[in-house]
Parts: C-alpha cells; structure tokens; sequence
C-alpha cells in the first residue's frame, strides 16, 4: 500500500516535538526539523529531546533532521513550530519549495515586531507560491508536556479554505487531541497571540500575590482588549469565546505549564525581564508579543490598558505594584465602551 506523503514540522522544541509524536501515535509519517545537528542527532539516537520535553518518547518513526530542505521535500504539510520571531527567517530559503498542493501550518503564536504581521500573514509574505487558502494555524489551549502525555486537549484549525482545514482537522485528530475548524484565521491568531500578554500580566498578579479576585478581573477585561483589537482587524466576535480566545487565556493564565506566566510572575516579585528570561532556554513569547500588539493597538486607535501596563512594566521600568495601581485608578468606566475600541455588541454573524 503506497503511504501518505510525510508532514514536516519545522522546529524541535516543545511543540514541535510534541506535535511530531502525536502525528506519528496516529499513524502518520512525520519529520522533525532541528536547527542544530547536535540537537538532531541527540533526538534520533535517544528518541528523547530532553531539553525540551523531558520524558517524552518520540516513536521511532519520527524521522529527525537538520536538514532543512531533506525535511520538506516531498512534504504534503509544513508545521511550522518556531519562536514566532524567528519564523520568517527560517522559511524564506524554501520559497522555492512550495508545490500547488503545500498545505502551511504556523503553530507559533505571535505578531512579528517589525511588520506587525500574525505568522500566517508572515508566511504568505515570505512565500508568495503559496496558495493562500492553504495557509493558516492550528492554536488553541495546548501545553505541550500535557499533548505529549495524551492528556485530552482541544486546538482549532484555521485556514481560509474550507477543504484544507477539514485535511488539517483530520490529519491531527486523536482520540486524546480534539481538533475543530474556524475560518476566521485572524480573529484565531489575535486571541493565540494576545493571551501570551495576558499570561505575562496573570503572572505579575500571581508573583504581587494580588489574589483570586484580581486574576478573573485581568482574564476578563485581557479578553475585552483581545476582542477589541481582534475586532479592529476584521475578526469574528465569536472566536474569542472560542479554544483561541477564552480556552487559550484560561490555560496560559492558570497553568503552571506557562512559560509566559512564570515569567510574569518572576518580574511581579522582583526580578527584571532580563533576570526572568534568563531562568529558561524556551520561548517566552509574550515579551516581543507585548511591543508589537502595544504598537497595533495604537496603529488602529483600540485602547488596551493591560497591555500598556505590561509594556511599561517590561520596556519603562515602571514597577508591578504601580502599574496595578494606575490600573485600578482609572477614570471610571462602563464595562463595554465603543469609545475604546469596537466591542462586541452580539449583533456579529
Ligand atoms: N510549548 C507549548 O506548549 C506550545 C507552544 N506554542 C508555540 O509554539 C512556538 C514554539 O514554541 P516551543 O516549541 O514551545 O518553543 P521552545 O522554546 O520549547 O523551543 C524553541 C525551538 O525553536 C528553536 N529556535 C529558537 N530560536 C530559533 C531561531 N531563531 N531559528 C530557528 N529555530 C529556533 C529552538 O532551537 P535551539 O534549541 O537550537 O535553540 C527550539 O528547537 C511558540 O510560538 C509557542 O508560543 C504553541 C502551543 C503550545
Ligand atoms: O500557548 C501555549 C499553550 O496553549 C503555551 O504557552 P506558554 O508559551 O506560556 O507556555
């Protein structure tokens, strides 16, 4: 029986690794990218990437490499599961390489800080042979080390065309990864990438021990900043009552897997950002993620409190404990204002 051409996920880190496994669990052939030898050949020899997600074995069906180009040829899909920053970077070289049929999936959550570009957007700038309607994410609340362990976990797919996120939905469904469609592709990248600052703020509160009550109030008002700006680049209230929007918050804010929220809560109790960032090698994308939607917000007149606090705590120099109480001590406010950006009124198809 022929069999199915590979998926090649780009980026041997914690998700990339994790998503790889899944893939293969399900009987699909997959390859892994690791942009070091070192790191590839450790991975192939141990069947463990222990830098990344201690414990978890990777099958050996998982084919690993570092070469990039020997890893997406013949692909039928690209994953692309790098910091968000570096996304751009790491694909140009193989614009050369996309064939009609090359379904491209980010999994990386952020807004590039010199274009203000989601990664999907990025990817069909750096790839212009791409079909656009190939080309989205799969996001949603889906901490790694949990995906790896089979642990039940539901991701939406989002690409433009309807077919293709149908083969991407099916491609990743297992009887432990539920995974949904939705065609609103940016509304799902600004609730994947925005809820990073709101984790990072979440954080802050945990580390300012401010409590219980301040945690909902920061969920619940970064999901109105969220959905404000979402709104103001065209998407689609409802998705960010969705695994995007709300699913994806809840998790980083209270999960003591998030990268983004222990480090937050390092900068609540003290330390600078260079000092937290400096505790882990992975990704901690809400810091870069905070400068770019701070400037989208502004770019586009959508107010986001929240965020400018966050940036101000990581970029000014202004303490925790100060921003919390410019935060509060804000002129008084309806809870949902047009004047501060669109909101969702329930009127959105
Ligand atoms: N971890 C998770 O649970 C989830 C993560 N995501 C998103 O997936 C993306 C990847 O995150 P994650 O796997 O956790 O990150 P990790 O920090 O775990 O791993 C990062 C990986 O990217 C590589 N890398 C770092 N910088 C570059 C670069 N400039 N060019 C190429 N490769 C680079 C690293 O390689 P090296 O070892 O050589 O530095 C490493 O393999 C992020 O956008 C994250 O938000 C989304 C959902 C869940
Ligand atoms: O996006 C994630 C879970 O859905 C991962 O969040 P962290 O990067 O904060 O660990």
């Amino acid at each position: 029986m022929p069999t199915a051409p590979p998926t090649a996920v780009l980026g041997a880190g914690s998700w990339g690794t994790a998503l790889a496994i899944s893939l293969a669990r399900a009987g699909h052939p997959a390859r892994l990218w690791a942009r070091r030898e070192e790191a590839a050949a450790e991975i192939a020899r141990t069947r463990r990437n222990e830098a990344y997600l201690p414990g978890a074995d990777v099958p050996r069906t998982v084919e690993v490499s570092s070469d990039l180009e020997a890893v997406v040829g013949g692909a039928a899909v690209w994953v692309v599961a790098v910091p968000s920053q570096s996304v751009r970077a790491v694909v140009a070289p193989l614009a050369g390489r996309i064939e009609n049929e090359t379904v491209i999936v980010s999994v990386a959550k952020g807004i590039e800080t010199d274009t203000l570009l989601t990664t999907s957007a990025v990817l069909r700038d750096v790839l212009p042979a791409a079909d656009a309607g190939r080309v989205g994410v799969l996001y949603g609340p889906s901490h790694a080390e949990e995906v790896a362990q089979e642990r039940p976990t539901s991701v939406v797919a989002a690409l433009p065309d309807p077919d293709t996120a149908a083969f991407v939905q099916d491609l990743f469904m297992t009887p432990s990864l539920r995974v949904y469609t939705n065609p609103d592709v940016v509304g799902v990248e600004v609730g994947g990438s925005v809820k990073n600052v709101m984790a990072v703020a979440a954080g802050m509160s945990d580390g300012l021990d401010l409590g219980d009550n301040a945690k909902a109030a920061l969920v619940t008002r970064g999901l109105a900043e969220i959905t404000r700006l979402g709104l103001a680049l065209g998407a689609d209230a409802h998705t960010f009552a969705g695994l995007a929007g709300l699913g994806d918050l809840v998790v980083t804010c209270f999960s003591r897997h998030s990268r983004n929220r222990a480090f937050g809560e390092r900068v609540g109790r003290g330390e600078t950002r260079a000092e937290a960032l400096g505790h882990s090698t992975m990704v901690v994308e809400g810091v870069q993620t905070t400068a770019s939607v701070r400037a989208l917000a502004r770019r586009h007149g959508v107010e986001m409190p929240i965020t400018e606090a966050v940036w101000s705590i990581l970029f000014d120099g202004l303490a925790p404990r100060d921003a919390v109480e410019a935060l509060m001590t804000r002129s008084a406010a309806p809870e949902t204002d047009p004047a501060r950006g669109p909101a969702f009124d329930g009127t959105a198809a």
